[in-house]
């Protein structure tokens, strides 16, 4: 019999006064979106403030790898985005990931680049990664409908390779659209780095011309999902005083999930804007609220263990898309939540959804299973204001936010339970 170490569970306890300043890593979004042009242009841009997230340094070790396999690990908009790269550049690769990106369909980006001149084959199952980039030769199509309502990260992939198109692209997004934020992050990043770029909301459609991106230096603003489970932190504080100072957040920012700002001016927490970033403070809590995650998919989890812990009812809509991601995170959600007193239940079938607390009393601590969801973890991790808690492991922050346990051991204690597990 081997002893093995296993990673650690978290215990986080003990939560004292909550006044700190955190620095929070920098957006992964942000930091994918400008890699990717950084990369059309050569590798010409002075990009600052890029995120230590798995997700980012995966992207850097692949676009400048050799290898004829790309394994993206679990990185969504690392799948997505150099899907589109290498095939614009004209780089055969084997596109893989972990088991789960495996299973987390890429086919509406992989026709529409088919459309575009594009030469791949899948290696397993049609529409699902690995897949194989053969070759590209553009053709003369440029005009493409593509479903809105799967993923975002697609239309955002085609529009960052579309400046180097001979005819460039209009794409007409079908359907509701998913995660609009994201793509008008993209258009943003685009249009700062040159790119003439349009979009009309009205008839759902974007076009963009023919015309190399400029190089720029580039800073990248840090992540308010990040900022999110500091939101949470503060909303669930005994310490009516708390004070969190998150830095290097901006009140106009590129990033939709800043609507935290908003929802959890319901779940009591008050943002002040300052020079370095943004002040939470306490106010009063609403006993209710519903919000529509149509637009910041990420923040659904974040506000539903907030919501539950604190006894505030929460109807959830726009939430579909959940579980296409590191996991069901809705089956997740519904498994784990149970273990702090609360259900996720639906309303209306794979559309509304409530969260509310449970009377029977619940085991403490609760010991939560992640699913190879970072934002599992530290959705959860915040309920330690309340109650003993212990993560299982609890590494899987590292996709977005490898400083996280860190930084909460700056206003609970965290114990990374070492023991030595029998296999
Ligand atoms: O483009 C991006 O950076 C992202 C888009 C969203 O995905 P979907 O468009 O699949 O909802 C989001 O959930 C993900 O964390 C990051
Ligand atoms: C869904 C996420 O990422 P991705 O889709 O890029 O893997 C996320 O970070 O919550």
């Amino acid at each position: 019999m081997n002893a093995v170490r296993l990673s650690p569970p978290a215990t986080l306890t003990n939560p004292g006064i909550v006044q700190v300043t955190i620095p929070l890593a920098s957006s992964k979004s942000e930091s994918n979106r400008a890699l990717i042009i950084d990369a059309l242009t050569g590798f010409q841009c002075d990009l600052k403030n890029l995120s230590t997230a798995r997700d980012t340094q995966t992207m850097i070790r692949l676009l400048k790898s050799q290898d004829n396999t790309a394994d993206v690990l679990d990185a969504g908009t690392t799948m997505r985005f150099l899907t589109a790269y290498f095939t614009v550049t004209g780089q055969q690769k084997t596109m893989t990931g972990t088991p789960r990106m495996c299973e987390r369909p890429i086919g509406i980006l992989v026709d529409a680049l088919r459309t575009l001149g594009a030469d791949i084959t899948y290696l397993n199952k049609e529409g699902y990664p690995p897949l194989q980039i053969n070759g590209f030769s553009s053709s003369e199509s440029n005009r493409i409908s593509i479903r809105g309502d799967v993923s975002s990260q697609y239309i955002s992939a085609l529009v960052m390779i579309a400046p180097l198109l001979p005819n460039g692209l209009t794409l007409e997004l079908t359907g509701a659209i998913g995660s609009r934020p994201y793509i008008e992050m993209t258009l943003e990043q685009m249009a700062y780095f040159g790119a003439d770029v349009q979009a009309d909301w009205a008839t759902n459609t974007i076009t963009i011309t023919p015309k190399p991106y400029t190089p720029k230096p580039y800073a990248i603003e840090s992540d308010w999902s990040g900022a999110s489970y500091w939101y949470s932190v503060a909303a669930l504080a005994q310490d009516e005083t708390a004070e969190i100072n998150l830095l290097g957040l901006k009140s106009k920012s590129l990033q939709g999930d800043s609507a935290i700002v908003d929802i959890m001016r319901s779940l009591g927490v008050e943002s002040t804007f300052t020079e370095s970033g943004v002040r939470l403070t306490k106010c009063p809590t609403s006993e209710f609220l519903a919000w529509d995650f149509t637009d910041c998919p990420d923040l659904a989890q974040t506000v539903a263990v907030c919501a539950a812990v604190k006894g505030v009812t929460l109807h959830l809509t726009g939430i579909e898309s959940l579980k296409i991601k590191e996991t069901d995170r809705v089956a997740a959600l519904q498994a784990e939540l149970q273990k702090v007193g609360a259900e996720l239940v639906e309303l209306e079938p794979n559309h509304r959804y409530e969260v509310h607390q449970l009377t029977a009393s619940h085991t403490v601590p609760a010991t939560i299973k992640t699913y190879d969801d970072h934002r599992m973890a530290m959705a959860f991790a915040p309920v330690a204001m309340r109650e003993e808690i212990i993560i299982e492991e609890p590494r899987v922050v590292d996709k977005s936010y490898p400083s996280f346990w860190d930084d909460m051991a700056r206003v609970a204690t965290v114990d990374f339970i070492d023991e030595l597990f029998q296999v």
